[in-house]
């Protein structure tokens, strides 16, 4: 037999069968027991689909202890063995709509009748729990282990305020199992680590780590420290009590006062769930906790059993696993980035990744203080996480991976760019600043970008290279602005032979021909004949064209410190006129509704620098508006008018003073808090109570298109794309 056996399965394929089966146990034990995974889910979840197309290829290899076929995890010694009543079990994954669908079809096959919905809830991303109530007491709490036997964690458990130790209520059993999940919020993420690292101690890779790290502590007192929430997603052994759906199982445990989850949704068939996946794929931030799919179950419960389970995993519910934010990369080096105010932040260079379906090779790192927080080591293999359209941020570092040769980053003491020493603005600022505010190219360049932009002159044409190119070209040797006082004078003949760098936005570095890895060079307004490029031209004429832009937005591209669109917006409807501005007292200026002392103040600093003063002149001269006399708000139709809007969250196109200007030149107006008399509330990612608020009073919600509905059609078409609230 064996000899046949032999026959079948080639050496080969056993060889490689043994060395994924051996690594990905390798990988449960750094994930389950010891809470510092080496590689991220994707990479583990592709190993783990290789061993099982290679099962698939050769059934034989498929015996029951093969790490296919098993719940994965195990158990630590440091705690005490717990047997579940009731095994808990793993799930299958679907990665496309194929496998959706095959899923679908098994269910209809094997159900043997037509009544019967489907329960949609959010994949929560922490760890697994099983709480046990006798006669409404909770008397055992254990981790999942390898489905069987769990760890024994109940005085941890007790720790977490969402977990109740009593069940209110009626129709209470004698005895309940409770699964749900145990998971660390994002936000409080990057405190943990800094307190971890400020203590000597290993910093975790992610919340979900941090989430089984903090609960699985020897002292349950440690764990009291860490913010840890708990949401319910099952039931596991239970005497005296009879149940028949599991959607309404839920609700029953809510009166018990169980952290249930608030998102399920049950719906008729498979389109109904494809249109749940679809809406919280698009809003996947606008859940309280990180998520990484959705889970599909049969919700009546005597067809579940009907299904039955496989060694590891109900028949009767699917993973659907959303695009993973997260990747494993190499922090190649921390840079030093200088900002529009001079501000200079470090942000980390990394060996580029494909995460959320872009390419990403910086991520932002704020402050000298934020990289010693995550305690991240030059050298170090890094999560790197890419959220919707936020700018990728690095969370922490695999620390089980460093050899000794990783190294810290020191915050240079001079600017990258033009070599002045770097300073605190003020005593005690956590920001170093390059005070060269004339002639630093770094600063220059940004200024005039932002200048450009859509905030502010939203000269079209005019982007980041251009603006390189325009303050420190490779030629000529003299730039043709040397600040942007004579941005309104530039002439075609001046614009003809510069030659320049093509920088990159996000690094400030030039960007290098991938075939000769040299850096790219490029005559950017000429043509080979030397003549003038189409986009010079529109160039030159959208600059004149910016002359005539509201009195705000040309205030706000002065990159006065801490004169936003909001501040620009409010003195220009104060005042009028820059001069005016100019001469007003720091008193007159922080009364004005929207500035305060902070901005009086800096305005005063701005007006006493002669550069600064300068500009001004020479925009004058060239005709820049620098005086408004109509009010804004008298003109046009008012749409809106009577409506109170709120937005929250974090919109793609419109940051949130953008919204809040377009809602209010429509008549609209923009509270900060959703109460009965809120017409609509504008949830972007990220969104937090407001939105929780919205949907307990009922309130219309819109998402971005949404929102767009409502400013360029109104009202009553925008109620018909409000987001359906749930029953
Ligand atoms: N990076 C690594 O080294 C490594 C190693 C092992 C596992 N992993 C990751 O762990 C995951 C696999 O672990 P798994 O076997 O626990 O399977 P799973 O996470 O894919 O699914 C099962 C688990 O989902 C959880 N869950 C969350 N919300 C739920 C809901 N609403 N209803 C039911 N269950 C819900 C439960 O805890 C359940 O145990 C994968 O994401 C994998 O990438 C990573
Ligand atoms: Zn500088």
């Amino acid at each position: 037999m064996a000899v046949e056996q032999q026959d079948v399965v080639p050496a080969e394929a056993r060889d490689k069968h043994a060395q994924l089966a051996e690594q990905v146990e390798e990988h449960r034990f750094r994930y389950y027991v010891k809470d510092q995974p080496v590689v991220s889910d994707a990479e583990f979840d592709r190993l783990l689909r290789s061993l099982e197309a290679l099962e698939e290829e050769y059934p034989e290899l498929r015996t029951p202890d093969s790490p296919t076929q098993k719940v994965a995890g195990s158990y630590a010694t440091e705690f005490t063995a717990v047997q579940h009543r009731e095994r808990m079990l793993s799930l299958d994954n679907a990665f496309d709509d194929e496998e959706l669908a095959g899923w679908a079809d098994r269910v209809a096959k094997e159900v043997g009748t037509s009544e019967y919905h489907f329960l949609c809830e959010l994949k929560v991303d922490g760890l697994a729990v099983n709480l046990t109530y006798e006669k409404g007491r909770l008397t055992r709490a254990a981790t999942r282990g390898d489905g069987r036997t769990g760890e024994d964690i109940t005085p941890n458990i007790r720790t977490i305020s969402d977990v109740p130790d009593r069940l209110r209520g009626d129709r209470i059993p004698d005895l309940v199992e409770i699964r749900g999940e145990v998971y660390f919020p994002m936000e409080k993420f990057e405190e943990l680590n800094a307190r971890l690292v400020e203590a000597g101690d290993k910093p975790f890779a992610n919340p979900r780590n941090a989430a089984a790290g903090s609960l699985r502590q020897k002292d349950p007192k440690v764990t009291a420290t860490r913010p840890l929430h708990m949401v319910v997603h099952g039931i596991g052994a239970r005497d005296g009590l009879e149940i028949a759906r599991l959607s309404e199982t839920y609700e029953l445990l809510r009166e018990w006062g169980l952290p249930t989850a608030r998102h399920n949704r049950v719906v008729d068939d498979i389109a109904g769930v494809r249109e749940f996946i679809g809406y919280f794929g698009e809003n996947r931030h606008s859940v309280e906790h990180e998520i990484d799919g959705v889970v599909v179950k049969l919700d009546e419960i005597p067809l579940q059993g009907r299904l039955g389970s496989t060694s590891r995993a109900p028949r009767w519910a699917i993973a659907w696993k959303y695009a993973p934010e997260e990747v494993n990369t190499k922090l190649v080096n921390i840079r030093v980035g200088v900002g529009r105010t001079g501000r200079v932040t470090p942000y980390a260079q990394v060996e580029p990744v494909t995460v959320a379906g872009s390419e990403v090779e910086f991520a932002t790192l704020h402050n000298q203080d934020v990289v010693k927080a995550k305690g991240v080591l030059i050298g170090d293999t890094v999560v790197l996480r890419k959220a919707g359209d936020v700018i990728p941020e690095i969370l922490g570092p695999v620390a089980d991976l460093r050899d000794g040769t990783e190294r810290e980053f020191v915050m240079p003491a001079e600017c990258p760019e033009c070599g002045t020493p770097l300073r605190p603005m003020k005593e005690g600022d956590v920001d170093l600043r390059c005070p060269n505010g004339r002639t630093c190219p770094a600063q220059l360049r940004e200024r005039l970008f932002y200048l450009a932009g859509r905030k502010c002159l939203d000269i079209e044409n005019f982007g980041y290279v251009a603006a390189a190119a325009l303050t420190k070209p490779l030629e000529p040797a003299e730039a043709p602005l040397v600040d942007e006082g004579d941005l309104f004078d530039l002439t075609i003949e001046r614009l003809l032979p510069i030659k320049a760098y093509v920088l990159d936005q996000d690094s400030g570095l030039p960007k290098r021909d991938p075939r000769t890895g040299e850096e790219k060079v490029v005559t950017i307004f000429a043509n080979q004949q030397g003549e003038p490029r189409k986009n010079a031209l529109a160039m030159l004429e959208n600059i004149a064209a910016a002359k005539e832009r509201p009195l705000a937005r040309i205030i706000t591209g002065l990159s006065i410190r801490h004169v936003g669109p909001v501040a620009a917006e409010a003195l220009a409807r104060e005042f009028r006129s820059i001069g005016r501005i100019e001469q007003a007292s720091e008193e007159e200026l922080a009364a004005v509704e929207g500035v305060g002392p902070t901005i009086a103040a800096s305005l005063k600093q701005w007006f006493e620098v002669d550069w600064h003063r300068e500009i001004l002149r020479k925009w004058r001269a060239a005709g820049v508006r620098m005086e408004e006399e109509s009010a804004g708000e008298d003109e046009g139709p008012r749409p809106l008018e009577g409506l109170t809007v709120v937005v929250t969250g974090t919109l793609q196109d419109h940051t949130r003073d953008g919204a809040k200007e377009a809602l209010q030149s429509r008549g609209a107006k923009v509270t900060g808090s959703v109460s009965k008399k809120t017409a609509f509330v504008v949830v972007g990612d990220n969104p937090g109570s407001k939105y929780d608020k919205a949907m307990q009073l009922k309130v219309p919600v819109l998402n971005e298109d949404g929102f767009r509905v409502l400013l360029e059609q109104g009202a009553d078409a925008a109620r018909e794309v409000a987001v359906p609230l749930e029953q």
